[in-house]
């Protein structure tokens, strides 16, 4: 299910107006729908509505402060993996007390601000981790509130790059140790165990592997409740997949009722970090063709070559290059008659893997024809860098019959703008 859908030169979900947008801050340029964003939200939200729950949306996947804003006055809470993240969730004003943190590599500056700030707790991934939690948490003398992320090994069967719950992956604790970790923490006036994490992957297609987690999760849970913990949260992360190209990820509502079936005797309340299923299908990438060029068919060969150069780049959008993702592109503009051309679709940057897609069958295009490029609301705007000095894409959001430019197109002088020239050199 897209929820743009191209109709006449228009994307719609609310009407998308891309060429009226181009016009005021050209290309490329990311495009969210506000109404798409809402939609989504809600229907995962009320997918758990009978059940104590608390939706944290990923803020990686799309930290854009409009789009954290519109989500938190909807009563999402936030899944935040950095300081900059929690500056940013606080900024858009999310409450502290819906924020969780999670990731390896949290530094106790970061520990500090979001013990001071207040959140919801912390997802600890480590023995390391949790002494410097202590740490922290005696210095400014506030204990700190905690879940353990637990590693459950479960195949997410997902690309193995955003595979995060497999023991050879450097996430969370195995059951264990995890179990050892607790007891230590028992006791201890600085240390509050609250609950227990996991998160297994992203983009994940599957039902299965999430219930196979929960009920590890669960088994440990109710060993922890018989030890006399006064656990609260059972936090599954993120992970549900979305449509790219013929993907077919159960709906939200399915995908809960498979989870409330494994919690119905545990009395808990439930934390979802989505980040991807609110924000993939809310976002387009805009970008306009600048060359076509077609090499002739080497000897021996039957087809030649076809390169449609786009001014977005992997720097924009590195999820094909990177993952080998899928993007469905089609121009803004309306098609007609059946003549397709095979092409790869890339973008300005001196590398061979600078694609946004290969071997792509499309309409037959020319120099100055707009390409929306979908699903690209998540892991989008988001990972892009100024790889070969490239001011980073402008982000608008469409809300109803308006629509505002969230974030300014970069200018080369903000490129420059935190470095120095010594004069010794
Ligand atoms: C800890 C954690 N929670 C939530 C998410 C969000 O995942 P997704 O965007 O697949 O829902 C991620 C990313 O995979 C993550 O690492
Ligand atoms: N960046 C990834 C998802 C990573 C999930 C983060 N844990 C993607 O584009 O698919």
């Amino acid at each position: 299910m897209h929820y743009f859908e191209y109709h006449h030169g228009e994307l719609l979900a609310e009407k998308v107006p891309v060429k009226k947008i181009v016009e005021e801050v050209g290309t490329p340029v990311y495009i969210y729908s506000a109404a798409t964003l809402r939609r989504h939200l809600q229907v995962f939200s009320e997918a758990f509505s009978d059940i104590p729950h608390l939706i944290c949306y990923s803020v990686k996947a799309n930290s854009n402060l409009a789009i954290l804003k519109l989500l938190g006055k909807l009563g999402a809470g936030a899944d935040i993996v950095s300081g900059g993240e929690l500056y940013r969730a606080l900024k858009a004003g999310i409450p502290p007390e819906k924020i969780v943190f999670s990731g390896v590599g949290k530094t106790e500056r970061e520990m500090e601000e979001a013990l001071s700030a207040g959140i919801l707790m912390f997802n600890v991934e480590s023995l390391g981790e949790l002494e410097a939690l202590r740490r922290v948490a005696q210095k400014i003398g506030k204990p700190a509130p905690f879940s353990i992320r637990v590693n459950p090994n479960v195949d997410p069967k997902t690309h193995p790059y955003i595979s995060t719950g497999l023991k050879k992956n450097k996430f969370g604790l195995p059951e264990e140790v995890a179990f050892e970790a607790y007891r230590k923490a028992k006791d201890d006036p600085f240390l509050h165990p609250l609950g227990i994490d996991c998160h297994i992957g992203s983009q994940l297609t599957e039902i299965s592997p999430f219930t196979e987690a929960l009920r590890r999760l669960k088994e440990l849970y109710q060993r922890l409740l018989a030890e006399g913990f006064e656990l609260r949260y059972l936090d599954l992360g993120g992970g549900l997949g979305i449509v790219y190209g013929n993907e077919e990820p159960p709906p939200p509502a399915e995908y809960a009722e498979a989870l409330k079936q494994e919690l119905r005797d545990l009395s808990c309340t439930l934390i979802l970090e989505p980040g991807r299923v609110i924000a993939g299908n809310a976002g387009i990438l805009v970008t306009r063709v600048l060359y076509v060029k077609s090499n002739p068919p080497s000897p021996g060969e039957k087809e030649g070559k076809n390169f449609v150069i786009v001014d977005a780049g992997m720097n924009d959008l590195i999820r094909p290059a990177f993952y080998q993702a899928y993007h469905r592109i089609l121009p803004v503009r309306e098609i007609s008659g059946e003549e397709t051309i095979v092409a790869d679709v890339v973008g300005p940057i001196c590398e061979s893997g600078d694609f946004l897609a290969k071997e792509r069958t499309l309409p037959p295009i020319s120099p100055g024809d707009l390409l929306a490029v979908f699903s690209a609301g998540a892991y989008g705007f988001v990972m892009s860098s100024n790889y070969n000095s490239r001011p980073r894409a402008a982000e608008v959001l469409v809300d109803g019959e308006r629509f505002f430019v969230v974030r300014k197109r970069e200018t080369y002088e903000d490129l420059v703008r935190l470095e120095t020239i010594p004069e010794e050199v």
